[in-house]
C-alpha cells in the first residue's frame, strides 16, 4: 500500500486522487471516469467541482456517488465556495491533480499557487489560435470555420492565471472540411478530446509527465520510456 492509504496498482505509483471541474454536460469527465473503471487510468475522481449546481456533469457525478462542490459562489450567494474554502476542501480530499473539462470560469491565482504544475485544461482548438477570454464552446468552432483554417483540434495545457496561456502538453489535429458546420467540426474535435484527455490522464497518474529544461512539459511513452511526445 502507498502513503495516504493510496492504492498501489503499478509498482511504486499510488493511485492518484483527481478533482474534475465542469460547467456543462461533462462528456470529457464521463470518459475519464469510465477509463478509470476499466483500468486505463490509475486514478480516482474523488470530487467533482461544478460552476452550475445542476449541470449534466454534476448530476452524473451524484449518480455515481461522487461528491459535488459548487465553485465559484452562485450569484445569489445561496451556494458555492470562496477560492480559499475551495483550496481547503481540495486539501481535505488529498487531491493530487485537477482536470478542467468544459469548465467556463477563471481559476483564481490562489488555487493555481496551491496546485503548481498540477492543473490541466482541455480547449477545443489548436492553441494559441482561437483561445483566450470569449473563446469557449461553440464560439471556438464558429471562429475556426469563419477564419478559413484547414485544421483544428483539441489542446491540453497546464493552467496559469490567464485563459489558455499555460504550457501546452498535448494536441490532436483534425481536418476542417469545406462543408463543415460548427456542429460538425465540434463533434469531430470532441471525439479527439475524449481520446487525448484519457491518454493524458493516464500519463499524469503514472507520473509519465516530465518537464524539459526550457519549461516545456513532455509525455513519456508507456511502451518506450526513451520516447517522448
Ligand atoms: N486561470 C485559468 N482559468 C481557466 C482556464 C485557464 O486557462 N486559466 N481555462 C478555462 C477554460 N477555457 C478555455 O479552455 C475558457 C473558459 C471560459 C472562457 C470565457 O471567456 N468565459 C467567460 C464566461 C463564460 C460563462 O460564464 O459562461 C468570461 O470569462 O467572460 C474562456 C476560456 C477555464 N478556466
Ligand atoms: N474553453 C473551454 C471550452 O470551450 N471547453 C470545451 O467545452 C466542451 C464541453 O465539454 P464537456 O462535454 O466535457 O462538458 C468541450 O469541447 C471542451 O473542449
Amino acid at each position: 500500500m502507498g502513503s495516504d492509504d493510496g492504492v498501489e496498482l503499478r509498482e511504486g505509483v499510488c493511485r492518484k486522487k483527481l478533482a474534475v471541474f465542469v460547467s456543462g454536460g461533462g462528456s470529457n469527465f464521463r470518459c475519464i471516469y469510465e477509463a478509470i473503471l476499466d483500468g486505463r487510468v490509475n486514478g480516482e475522481i474523488v470530487v467533482l467541482v461544478a460552476s452550475k449546481p445542476d449541470c449534466g456533469g454534476a448530476n452524473y457525478a451524484r449518480d455515481k456517488g461522487i461528491p459535488v462542490i459548487v465553485f465559484p459562489e452562485t450569484k445569489d450567494g445561496s451556494e458555492g465556495l470562496s477560492p480559499h474554502d475551495l483550496v481547503i476542501s481540495l486539501r481535505k480530499y488529498k487531491i493530487d491533480h485537477i482536470l478542467l473539462a468544459g469548465y467556463l470560469k477563471l481559476i483564481p491565482a490562489e488555487l493555481i499557487r496551491a496546485y503548481p504544475r498540477s492543473i490541466l485544461n482541455i480547449h477545443p482548438s489548436l492553441l494559441p489560435a482561437f483561445g483566450g477570454k470569449g473563446y469557449y464552446g461553440m464560439k471556438v468552432h464558429r471562429a475556426v470555420i469563419t477564419s478559413g483554417a484547414r485544421y483544428s483540434g483539441p489542446t491540453i495545457h497546464f493552467v496559469d492565471e490567464h485563459y489558455d496561456t499555460g504550457r501546452i502538453l498535448a494536441q490532436r489535429v483534425v481536418p476542417v472540411l469545406p462543408t463543415d458546420t460548427a456542429d460538425k467540426l465540434a463533434a469531430r474535435v470532441l471525439q479527439e478530446e475524449h481520446q487525448v484527455y484519457v491518454e493524458v490522464a493516464a500519463a499524469l497518474c503514472e507520473e509519465r509527465i516530465i518537464w524539459r529544461e526550457d519549461g516545456v512539459p513532455l509525455i513519456q511513452s508507456k511502451e518506450d520510456p526513451n520516447n517522448y511526445s
